[in-house]
C-alpha cells in the first residue's frame, strides 16, 4: 500500500533556551549543517555556538510563536491535513530535528499498512543542509528499521511549472494593495563552500556572475542556481518587469563567506538607491517559520525603515493555501497512479 511522508525541518517543543538548545545542538551537529570533522564540530557547536545561541534563539522564537505551537510545525501540519482530504492514501509528517522524528513517522505509516513510500522533503531548492540531509536521514532509518519499505522521493521542485504558477499567484495576491519600488526575493543562505562540495563536475560552480546561468549538470544540486531559476521563472509567469527584482541571502553564521548578496546588507542599500517601498519575498520556504517571521517580518522591516524606507511588506509562504495544498496533491496522484514524479 502507498503512503506519503512530508518531512520538513523542525522546531524546539518550546521558545525556552532549556528546550532550544538540544534542538539546535542536533541540527548544528548534524555533519551536512556545519561540515566539518567531528572534533572541531563539537568545538565550534557545543564550545562556542551553542554558549549564548540558545538564549537569543528562545527569544527570537518567543516572538513569533503561538498558542498552539511553532508556526513552522503548525502551518505544516494543517498542510498535511489538507493534503490528506484530497488523497485516498496516508500521509504522514516528520520533523529533520527535533521531537517528531522521521523514524516515527515512518512507524506511523507501517502501523498503517504503507510499504510504498513517497518522501516528500518540504524545499523547492537542492541543499545538503536542506533537502540532502532529509533525504539520507530518512534513507538510514529506512535500511534500520523498515527495510521492507520502498522509498521514493520526490525532486526539488523549484522549475515545477504548477509550484512556479502558486508562487506568482501569491507575489501578485500579496502585491494587489501595495505600492513598490522594488520586490527582494530572500532566499535561506548557505556557506559559498557547500555550493562547491555538491558540485559533482568539481570545477563549474565558481560562485560568479555567469556559473549559474551557464548550463551544466551542476545546477542539479546547485542551491545558488535553483534559487536564482525560481526568480527567473516567477517574474516570466507574472509577467513583471525584472528591472525592479533582486535576489538575496538571508540568516547566515559568522566567519565563513555565504552566498551574496546578503539580505540585510541590502535592507540597509536600498533606501540610500531610491528604494523605499519594499516587498520581500522568501521561497526557499514552503511555511513560514522562525527565518521569514522574525528575521523578514519584524527585524527586516526595522532594518529597511531604519535605514531610511518608507513602506515595507514581507509576503507569506505558500503555508496551507489551497492552490499549493492542490498541487502536492497532484503531484502525488501522479505518483499513486502513473509513477510519475514532478520535475
Ligand atoms: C531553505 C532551507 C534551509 C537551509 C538551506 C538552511 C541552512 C542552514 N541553516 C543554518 C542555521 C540555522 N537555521 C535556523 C533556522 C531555520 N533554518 C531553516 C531552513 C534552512 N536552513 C528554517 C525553516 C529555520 C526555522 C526553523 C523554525 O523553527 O522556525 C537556525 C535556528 C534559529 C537561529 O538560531 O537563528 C539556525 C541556527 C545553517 C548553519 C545552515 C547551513 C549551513
Ligand atoms: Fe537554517
Ligand atoms: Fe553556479
Amino acid at each position: 500500500m502507498k503512503g506519503v511522508l512530508l518531512v520538513n525541518l523542525g522546531s524546539p517543543d518550546s521558545p525556552t533556551p532549556k528546550d532550544v538548545k538540544p534542538y539546535l545542538d542536533e541540527f548544528l551537529m548534524d555533519e551536512r549543517v556545519i561540515d566539518v570533522p567531528l572534533w572541531l564540530r563539537n568545538i565550534i557547536v557545543r564550545g562556542i555556538i551553542l554558549q549564548t545561541r540558545p538564549k537569543k534563539s528562545a527569544e527570537a522564537y518567543q516572538k513569533i510563536w503561538w498558542d498552539e505551537g511553532s508556526p513552522l510545525i503548525v502551518i505544516s501540519e494543517r498542510f498535511q491535513h489538507k493534503v490528506a482530504e484530497q488523497l485516498d492514501i496516508p500521509v504522514v509528517l516528520g520533523m529533520r530535528y527535533g521531537s517528531m522524528s522521521i523514524k516515527g513517522a515512518l512507524q506511523e505509516l507501517r502501523d498503517k499498512g504503507v510499504d510504498d513510500v513517497l518522501l516528500v522533503p518540504l524545499y523547492p531548492h537542492y541543499a545538503m543542509s536542506s533537502y540532502e540531509t532529509v533525504v539520507v536521514k530518512t534513507m538510514e532509518d529506512q535500511e534500520a528499521h523498515f527495510p521492507d519499505m520502498r522509498i521514493t522521493t520526490l525532486p526539488p521542485f523549484y522549475k515545477n511549472k504548477d509550484y512556479i504558477k502558486v508562487l506568482a499567484d501569491k507575489i501578485a495576491d500579496g502585491l494587489k494593495d501595495f505600492e513598490y519600488d522594488h520586490i527582494l526575493f530572500s532566499y535561506h543562505g548557505i556557506p559559498e563552500r557547500h555550493i562547491r562540495k555538491s558540485d559533482p563536475t568539481k570545477f563549474h560552480c565558481k560562485i560568479n556572475d555567469q556559473c549559474c546561468s551557464t548550463n551544466s549538470v551542476a545546477h542539479n544540486t546547485c542551491y545558488r542556481h535553483q534559487c536564482f531559476d525560481t526568480t527567473k521563472r516567477v517574474i516570466q509567469e507574472l509577467g513583471w518587469s525584472a528591472d525592479k527584482m533582486s535576489n538575496s541571502f538571508q540568516s547566515r553564521l559568522p566567519n565563513d563567506p555565504w552566498l551574496k548578496p546578503y539580505t540585510d546588507f541590502e535592507l540597509e542599500r536600498f533606501p540610500n538607491e531610491g528604494i523605499k517601498r519594499l516587498a520581500v519575498i522568501t521561497p526557499a520556504f514552503v511555511s513560514d517559520c522562525l527565518e521569514t517571521l522574525e528575521e523578514i517580518a519584524m527585524e527586516g522591516k526595522d532594518q529597511f525603515l531604519e535605514a531610511g524606507g518608507e513602506t515595507y511588506k514581507h509576503i507569506p509562504c505558500l503555508n496551507d493555501d489551497k492552490p499549493w495544498v492542490s498541487v502536492m496533491a497532484n503531484w502525488v496522484k501522479d505518483w499513486e497512479t502513473k509513477e510519475i514524479l514532478p520535475m
